[in-house]
């Protein structure tokens, strides 16, 4: 396997052509301190999930959200220009919608990565929500999906089956593989891990898009 690393040039060199332009024109319009901004943004709500504070708290947080909402608003751009997820060179794509994937190795049908889950993505009993952990194998089988200079391809299916509880701010492991290739059709299984325990499984079904769909 390849080693690379987190903002490693080599991870956007693995790239088909199609998520190198997407992702560089991105990268061309970002300001200098967006990774720096979309971090305390995902900071922001993990603290704000694992927080009670008293109204006064509520008060002056709500005044300072609402100005750095109208701060922002005036920069509106139609989706296809925006940065938020498309820096595919870091960990967290630049947003904060999935947990990060930090890339250990990857081969052209292989991903070894670490994530971790704040409490911005907690169901109940203190451990990951489901649908948190459907997100990240969503993505995390979809970047391995179209790994290898592969065409771009979108989820068609994904099952996920949750072994055992999965701990909230802890470096998980995460393994996929490519499993079978049938024209348009590729399978990926993926697994998430404690340590040795297995959380959960992943099998996604994701279909190469023709021109059209593009
Ligand atoms: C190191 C770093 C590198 C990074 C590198 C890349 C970076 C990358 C980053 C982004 C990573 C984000 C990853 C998120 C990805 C989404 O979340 S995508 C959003 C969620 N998905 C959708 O919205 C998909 C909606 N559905 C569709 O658009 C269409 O149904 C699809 C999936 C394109 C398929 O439609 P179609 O092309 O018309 O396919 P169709 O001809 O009907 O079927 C083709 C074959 O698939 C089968 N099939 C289709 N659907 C199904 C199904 N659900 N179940 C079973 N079989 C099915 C058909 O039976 C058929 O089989 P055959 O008859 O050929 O044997």
């Amino acid at each position: 396997m390849t080693r690379v690393s987190v903002d490693d040039d080599n991870r956007i060199a693995v790239l088909s052509p199609h998520w190198k332009s997407w992702a560089e024109a991105a990268i061309r319009q970002m300001a200098p301190g967006w990774q720096d901004m979309t971090a305390s943004l995902g900071s922001l709500q993990d603290t704000l999930a694992g927080a009670v504070p008293p109204e006064d708290v509520v008060e002056e947080a709500t005044v300072l959200m609402e100005r750095a909402r109208a701060l922002l608003e005036p920069y509106e751009v139609s989706g296809s220009e925006q940065i938020f997820g498309r820096l595919l060179t870091s960990a967290t794509r630049g947003q904060t919608f999935s947990p990060p994937l930090w890339v250990d190795r990857y081969e052209d049908d292989e991903l070894a990565a670490t994530t971790r889950f704040g409490r911005f993505h907690a169901g109940n009993n203190g451990v990951v929500h489901g649908g948190a952990i459907a997100l990240m194998f969503d993505d995390a089988l979809g970047v391995t999906s179209d790994l290898g200079g592969r065409e771009r391809s979108r989820t068609a299916s994904l099952k996920v089956d949750f072994r055992s509880l999965t701990p909230l701010d802890r470096v998980l492991e995460v393994r996929v593989r490519l499993t079978h290739l049938d024209g348009r059709k590729r399978t990926l299984h993926g697994t998430l891990s404690d340590g040795g325990r297995v959380c959960a499984e992943a099998t996604g079904l994701f279909i190469e898009l023709r021109p059209e769909q593009q």
